[in-house]
């Protein structure tokens, strides 16, 4: 039975085609599960788009502008049945797609794609600028092209279903919550259920208390306890907590106001801003993306460096505040495109944690591969720490399209 699992970031378009036939509990790896896939990056940015296939065998990388999510979601299909080198004769071979849906609102979990969670999304479309459209323009495309092909949207919230109410409400006014489902909802659950699942297996434990960093176009922290989400920093919208890569983070929303008055702009049009134009993006006024930043920075360019350490600073922040409301941490996992990545960003954020019991061991952040003898490792994965530290550090390249698989045939059986 086969799944292709759709993975509409920010900046970016992955998918996998799964094989899930047969018990998934068995010690088959999920990578050898996957038959085909693919990944565009640096979507919107026309000129540089890094668009890589991998079928079988067969791999390839081309660079090519792809303006927006719709191309890149067609390039996949053309990829997956093309004569030559495709592995799908039709797309009937396929048993479903599944997406890493964003915000449902009001449906939080798992459903079949139908008229009622497009309009969820939809509503939501204000509070998920950067992903609901995309999401919903690939399902109505999607849907039109294949009526007979299940779609499932997995949402990204469904991960935090477990936060504490002292950790989900804002201190708003009276009936917001129960009115407009104003609350902390978290996002990037499927990458932060997948970091839990298999620290649990590397570590050797369930019950261990963790911190899942998510770093990339858009990042998140999640502590995780016994497995499941206990705290989160994204809240209402994926806009907040973390600056992102050209999204806001954490902002007050009283200086809107003032803004409108000081800038004669629009509330949209400041709100547009705040979620396009701001983030890395904004403090570097370069780019969005970590790895111009970085190489700024390097060269010496302020913004850049600014950007970094803003970055940085908001990371040990929520991370201080997860290790209070754990009492304590037992591992740190990067994961995400720059929390894999980046040793520059993995260095500053570990700096100075010794009194804390978190020593990372510079050498080994940065060339982790090889920390494990292969036979337990998957690709990417290894640990950071020093000899004496009581934290584990570790990066695991995090696997979503795995668990959005599984929860798709949930939904299918
Ligand atoms: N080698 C690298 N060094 C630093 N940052 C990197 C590197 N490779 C990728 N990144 C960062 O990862 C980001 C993409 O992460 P990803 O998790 O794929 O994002 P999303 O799913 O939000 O589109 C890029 O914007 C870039 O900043
Ligand atoms: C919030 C979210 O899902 O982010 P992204 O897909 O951009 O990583
Ligand atoms: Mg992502």
């Amino acid at each position: 039975m086969l799944i292709l699992v759709a993975n509409l970031g920010s900046t970016s378009f992955k998918y996998k085609l799964l094989d899930v036939s047969g018990d998934l509990t068995a010690d088959v790896r999920p990578d050898d599960r996957v038959l085909a896939r693919g990944a565009v990056e640096r979507i919107g940015d026309a000129s540089t788009s890094r668009c890589e296939v991998t079928i079988g065998d067969y791999h390839h990388v081309s660079e090519m502008p792809v303006p927006d999510h719709g191309v890149a979601v067609q390039a996949c299909l053309d990829q997956l049945t093309d004569p030559e080198h495709g592995c799908l004769k039709d797309a009937a071979e396929v048993s479903a797609i599944g997406f890493k849906a964003v915000h449902g609102g009001r449906k939080s979990g798992t459903f079949l794609v139908d008229d009622e969670v497009l309009e969820a999304m939809a509503e939501m479309n204000a509070a998920a600028p950067a992903h609901n459209p995309p999401y919903i323009a690939a399902m109505t495309l999607l849907r039109e092209r294949f009526p007979n092909l299940p779609l499932v949207a997995a949402f990204e919230t469904e991960f935090h279903d477990t936060i504490p109410e002292a950790r989900r409400a804002y201190a708003t006014p009276p009936g917001w919550r129960e009115n407009y489902q104003v609350q902390k909802w978290g996002f990037h659950g499927s990458s932060h259920r997948y970091i839990a699942e298999r620290a649990a297996e590397l570590l050797g434990r369930t019950d261990a208390r963790i911190i899942s960093c998510h770093l990339g176009g858009s990042s998140s922290l999640t502590a995780i306890q016994n497995g499941h989400s206990v705290m989160t920093t994204m809240g209402m919208t994926p806009q907040t907590g973390l600056p992102q890569n050209n999204r806001v983070g954490d902002f007050d929303p009283f200086a809107l106001p003032l803004l409108m008055q000081r800038s004669g702009k629009s509330l949209d049009e400041l709100l547009g801003e705040l979620a396009s134009q701001g983030g890395l993006k904004g403090i570097s006024e370069k780019s969005g993306d970590l790895r111009d930043i970085e190489s700024a920075a390097a060269s010496g360019d302020a913004k850049s460096q600014l950007a970094l350490d803003v970055y940085v600073e908001e990371i040990r922040r929520h991370m201080g505040g997860m290790i209070v409301a754990m009492g304590g941490v037992d591992a740190i996992v990067f994961t995400g495109g720059i929390g894999e990545n980046s040793d520059v960003v993995r260095s500053a954020v570990c700096k100075n944690l010794g009194s804390l019991g978190i020593e990372l061991d510079e050498q080994r952040n940065s060339n982790h591969r090889g920390s494990l003898p292969p036979e337990n490792a998957n690709k990417g994965e290894g640990y950071l720490q020093t000899e004496n530290s009581r934290t584990q550090i570790w990066v695991i390249p995090t696997n979503e399209e795995w668990i959005v698989a599984k929860r798709t045939l949930g939904v299918l059986s």
